[in-house]
């Protein structure tokens, strides 16, 4: 459905290059169906290289997409609306925002127009096709919502939620990648505290945390059960594990992901712009 149509990623920065990247990757999506913009269309270069249609104007780029994919900062998004409002054509474009904290409200109240409009939650994991993205929309909008389950599917998995969850998702899945990165560069260090070299001790924490994760994945348990598995009685698992409690690991992990949470909501603010 949505391989046919031609689509715009508007505010190519990280998110936007990853998701990109991983389109192309997918071999799904054509990047001469893409069009990439960002204001300094020099530092998006490398994707004209790749194939893709790259644009400073945001009317020029709308006006050849049908669906438009925003990946610009929750600061720019009014700036961002009030420009693309005479481009946006409610019979044809289907708009998916990724933007952190702005609800299809706000988007299309802005817009001045009953636009059909989804939000994504990526994560950079699209780059490598491995994304987690949530998606909501409202309830007219099953068609456009499908759309936008079939691209983000083929960059990782989907997961459909209600929208107020969507700062949930945030914390968890998008700002996840880097809290996941943090505890494999610990493990890292830890490694070379141990003897290992940096390299070395960076591949077996990075494998070791993918394993991890599969396991999950793949068998469906719980970390505990898998745990369970891995923690021999009177063993040296279970020693640190419960010094890394005492330490408050688990502690640090809920809180961080609370706070951007809470962050999630206060990103956007309508007297910004
Ligand atoms: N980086 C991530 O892992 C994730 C980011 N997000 C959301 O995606 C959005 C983008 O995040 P990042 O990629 O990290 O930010 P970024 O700053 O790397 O990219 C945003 C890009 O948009 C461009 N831009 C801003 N206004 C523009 C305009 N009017 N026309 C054309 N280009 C414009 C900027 O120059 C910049 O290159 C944010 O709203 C963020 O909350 C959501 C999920 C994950
Ligand atoms: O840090 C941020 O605000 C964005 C949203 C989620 C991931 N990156």
């Amino acid at each position: 459905m949505s391989r046919n149509k031609t689509i715009a990623i508007i505010g190519v920065g990280n998110l936007g290059g990853a998701i990109a990247r991983g389109l192309k990757d997918s071999g799904e999506y054509r990047p001469q169906n893409i069009i990439l913009t960002r204001r300094h269309i020099d530092r998006i270069a490398e994707f004209g290289e790749a194939g893709f249609k790259i644009e400073k104007d945001n009317l020029k780029a709308a006006a050849w997409a049908d669906l438009l994919i925003i990946t610009v900062e929750p600061q720019q998004m009014n700036r961002l609306l009030d420009e693309l409002a005479p481009a946006v054509d409610v019979d044809r474009h289907v708009i998916i925002s990724c933007v952190t904290g702005v609800s299809i409200r706000q988007i299309k109240d802005r817009l001045q127009k009953e636009a059909t409009v989804v939000r994504a939650m990526p994560n950079t994991g699209v780059a490598v096709r491995e994304s987690m993205t949530c998606l909501a929309t409202e309830g007219m909008n099953g068609p456009a919502l499908r759309m936008a389950e079939e691209i983000f599917s083929t960059v990782g998995k989907t997961l459909i939620i209600d929208e107020e969850q969507m700062a949930a998702a945030t914390a968890l899945g998008a700002c996840g990648v880097a809290f996941f990165l943090r505890a494999i560069r610990a493990a890292s260090q830890g490694g070379i505290e141990i003897g290992f070299p940096a390299d070395k001790a960076m591949l077996i924490a990075a494998q070791t945390s993918l394993g991890a994760a599969r396991l999950l994945l793949e068998n469906q348990t719980h970390p505990e059960a898998e745990i369970d598995r891995v923690t021999t009685p009177r063993g040296v698992t279970i020693s640190g594990l419960n010094t890394m409690e005492h330490q408050g690991f688990s502690s640090a992990m809920i809180k961080g992901i609370v706070t951007s949470w809470e962050k999630a909501f206060r990103l956007y603010r309508e007297d910004k712009d």
